[in-house]
């Protein structure tokens, strides 16, 4: 036991003589005792006894009489009311020692802080029902209890009554097993919280034992206080004055006791009784942590850790009051040949000879052009690789796709790849129906072909504008123009030209002279020379700015694409910019990011594939299965985008978001990547620069050549149970040189292993003449009269094999394993 109580210091807390308690120490203790000897709990439970038993009250009115007039009392001496307390104290034990006088249930109830241990909710509750005639509030709250029980009146003033009454006191234990209490009627943790309260009052009362005792012992010993002291002293004060605390989301049980001053487990106690059963190292999250920290009297505030970014970066949200329109951002998109570079010149040269000075003359990979009073932004990388690429990287840039479909060939693979692209990034589309100056031009068709995607057109009943041009007699570009604006009036697109700036790389290279330059594209905010900007893993000062007409800007507003210059590094296409406030900050932000990006790369597992489907379903962090579906005619792609879409079940919804005919391609490897998709392949194989970025990126890429398969699959990755996949793995080969005939045991090979080794129990193949005559196992491998595990390249061997025995001298034996392992 820990507590170190002399008998000195008992003597003076029950305010009687060494003697006295030396005395009771002798009769019933086998060891002597002197003054400073440190007693065991079980002695102190004797001594406790034995004084109860002497100094026991006959009647408690008469006690309580006594004790109020000593209360009432002026002036009494500090020390003095410690003895009627200590008098009541073990009185209140008695009822369980009966008859077990140094049990352990007393023991229990005195050591306040063996509550920590697995002693478990038994013993804990029985302080309730015991602590009642020392504890004014314990009783009262008991009385109901009680009175359940016995409605005897409480307060009885005849002698013999009260002896009667003291001894039926003394007994009222409130015991659920026998008693018919109601207990549905008190909240668990109410009851907890009561049991809390007495527990404490008790450990406050010991407490104050133990300062009084060191104060007089030992003056000198602050130093010596034990472990439980400080338990309880921490205990006292965290009543006394309640600590605040901070705790972050996640927390471990170890570090929240820390910080709790309490110990682990009576941490992890208390979330027990909470139904929360973690253990040291585990986490709790911070709601638990502020019930917990209740039990303990502790306040929790909610730790806030400030990262470099939250220092240096405003991301806070934008008052209404501060946003203003914005120009739209565009990007065109659609089949090869269709027109999307054409459509773009167009609108440059409707935008020169609309009046502007200088026009367009720089390439930067967007520009702004003017209609009436309005700017639309265009994003002049036609097609949707810079698109998707950009929003695989999380950046959100474009508000409107314009789909150029030529009236001459309508819908074609890579319209039905932009139209997937456009929903999955969910922006609006615009339909331009290019080429309406050709005589074979149908735009109706075209339009009857979008149907079958979804897009149905604003004259048909739908949503999506259809606009004829011809990007060659400039027909109609003026309307698209107009359009856009007017698509993008609905959107309400706003943005706060009065902050710092944020934006994306839309691309960016290393030129010889200007070191590092990108283009980027403001998105709220303003960019200014001289500005500090983090990008990516970039970080620099803008030293100039550039717009599309090749001219200096010092400013940059939302929806304005400039090229930059100043950046330490060449950031990515898509990286996200932010103007900062603090440059060193800023590159300690990037270093960190530097860190992060490895070891991400390190770690990387998040892309789906089938082998890690269940794992992520079983998480939660998968929701969606998204299949991309390529074959070779257009009836397995239907087929397939059913089978498939039937699996959906209740955690997860299967959606092919991309079904074509043809190869897989390098677009389909990227819109599986920005979408997190797979890619399922019929009758089809990825042409080299799909397969490889498919590698690159980690995209899951599972050819078929049966509808089934595919079906089954996934079906199994879904539940959990993809059957693991085998390879060969080569051993080593021998030669049969010699072939014994042995009676009872069959055919022997006498073999020379020529390279690798032989293992016993391993695969084996028989080769003759180049033609595989067998498939087998070797069934006892021998090195003369020894049975070995395996032989070594250029060294003789004896086998046998299990069924095939038609061996003949110069046969070559392949032995192989199969290994399981995972894509
Ligand atoms: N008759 C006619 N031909 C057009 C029109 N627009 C484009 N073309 C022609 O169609 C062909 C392809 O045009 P591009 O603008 O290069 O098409 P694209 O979609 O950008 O093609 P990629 O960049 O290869 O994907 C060119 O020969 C153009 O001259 C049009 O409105 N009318």
């Amino acid at each position: 036991m820990m507590i170190k109580y002399r008998v000195h210091e008992v003597a003076k807390d029950l305010d009687v003589a060494n003697k006295e308690v030396l005395d009771i120490l002798g009769k019933y203790v086998k060891e002597p005792k002197k003054h400073m000897t440190a007693l065991e709990e079980n002695e102190l439970d004797i001594v406790f006894d034995k004084f109860t038993q002497d100094h026991a009250v006959q009647n408690f009115d008469a006690y309580f009489a006594t004790r109020n007039k000593a209360q009432e009392a002026p002036e009494q001496p500090a020390e003095k009311p410690a003895a009627p307390k200590q008098n009541a104290k073990p009185q209140e034990k008695r009822p369980v020692q009966k008859g077990q006088p140094n049990g352990r249930q007393a023991n229990d109830q005195k050591k306040p802080n063996n509550a920590n241990g697995a002693k478990g909710q038994k013993n804990d509750r029985k302080p309730n029902g015991q602590n009642g005639p020392k504890n004014q509030n314990a009783q009262n709250g008991q009385n109901s209890q009680n009175n359940q029980k016995r409605p005897a009146p409480q307060q009885n003033t005849a002698p013999a009554a009260a002896a009667e009454e003291t001894k039926t006191v003394s007994r009222r234990v409130v015991d659920t097993r026998t008693v018919n209490v109601n207990i549905d009627k008190y909240n668990e943790k109410y009851d907890r919280l009561a049991y809390d309260k007495v527990k404490n009052d008790t450990v406050a009362a010991k407490q104050k034992i133990n300062q009084k005792s060191q104060r007089r012992g030992k003056p000198k010993s602050a130093k010596r206080e034990t472990e439980a002291e400080r338990l309880n002293r921490i205990a006292a004060e965290r009543k006394a004055k309640p600590i605040t605390i901070t705790v972050p989301d996640e927390i471990t049980v170890g570090e929240f006791a820390l910080r709790l001053k309490a110990t682990s487990a009576e941490v992890i106690k208390k979330l027990m009784m909470n139904g929360v059963f973690a253990t040291i190292n585990d986490t709790i999250d911070f709601d638990t942590a502020v019930l917990i920290a209740d039990e303990f009297h502790a306040k929790v505030e909610k730790e806030v850790v400030v990262t470099i970014e939250e220092r240096i970066i405003d991301d806070s949200e934008d008052d209404d009051a501060n946003l203003v329109p914005r120009a739209p951002v565009v990007v065109v998109m659609g089949h090869v040949d269709h027109g999307k570079t054409s459509i773009l010149d167009a609108i440059r040269h409707a935008n020169v000879t609309a009046g502007e000075a200088g026009g367009i003359t720089q390439h930067i990979g967007a520009y702004r052009v003017q209609v009436d009073d309005r700017e639309i932004t265009f994003l002049d990388t036609p097609g949707h690789a810079a698109f998707t690429t950009m929003r695989a990287r999380g950046a959100q840039v474009t508000d409107i796709a314009v789909l150029v479909v030529a009236a001459d060939d309508g819908i074609m693979p890579q319209t039905v790849e932009a139209i997937n692209h456009a929903k999955a990034a969910g922006v609006s589309i615009i339909v331009a129906i290019n080429k309406m100056d050709k005589p074979a031009a149908n735009p109706d068709l075209v339009k009857q072909q979008l149907t079958e995607y979804e897009l149905v057109p604003e004259e048909w009943g739908g949503d999506v504008p259809c606009i004829p041009v011809s990007a060659h007699t400039k027909m109609g570009i003026e309307d698209l123009l107009e359009m856009i604006i007017l698509t993008a009036d609905m959107k309400e697109l706003k943005a706060n030209p009065d902050r710092a700036a944020k934006g994306t790389v839309i691309e960016a290279r290393l030129d010889k002279g200007r070191g590092p330059v990108a283009t980027v594209l403001v998105q709220n905010g303003t960019l200014n020379v001289g500005d500090i900007v983090v990008a990516g893993t970039t970080v620099g000062r803008i030293r100039a700015m550039m717009n599309e007409r090749g001219e200096r800007v010092e400013h940059a507003g939302p929806s304005v694409p400039v090229e930059v210059t100043g950046l330490n590094e060449v950031p990515v296409g898509g990286d996200i910019f932010n103007a900062v406030s603090d440059e060193r900050l800023a590159r300690e932000l990037v270093e960190q990011r530097i860190t992060e990006q490895k070891e991400e790369m390190f770690n990387s597992q998040t892309k789906v594939t089938l082998d890690n489907l269940f794992e992520q379903m079983k998480v939660g962090e998968m929701k969606e299965l998204k299949i991309i579906v390529k074959a070779d005619v257009q009836g397995s792609v239907e087929a397939v985008r059913q089978s498939l879409e039937k699996l959906t079940n209740d955690e997860v919804r299967v959606h092919v978001i991309h079904g074509a005919v043809g190869a897989i391609s390098e677009s389909d490897v990227m819109l599986a990547n920005a979408s997190n998709a797979i890619i399922v392949g019929f009758n089809v194989r990825p042409d080299p620069v799909a397969e490889e970025n498919a590698k690159r990126d980690g995209v899951d890429m599972r050819l078929y050549r049966i509808i089934y398969d595919c079906i089954e699959e996934i079906e199994s990755a879904m539940k959990g149970m993809l059957a693991p996949k085998y390879r060969e793995v080569f051993l080593g080969k021998a030669e049969c040189r010699e072939v014994y005939k042995i009676t009872n045991v069959g055919m022997v090979i006498g073999g020379h292993v020529t390279s690798g080794k032989i293992v016993r129990g391993a695969l084996v193949r028989l080769v003759r003449d180049g033609i595989i005559v067998a498939d087998d196992k070797i069934a006892s491998l021998r090195r003369f009269k020894d049975d070995v595990k395996e032989v070594a390249d250029g060294y003789d061997c004896g086998i046998t094999l299990e069924r095939f025995s038609d061996i003949k001298i110069g046969d070559i034996l392949e032995a192989y394993e199969m290994e399981e392992y995972r894509e």
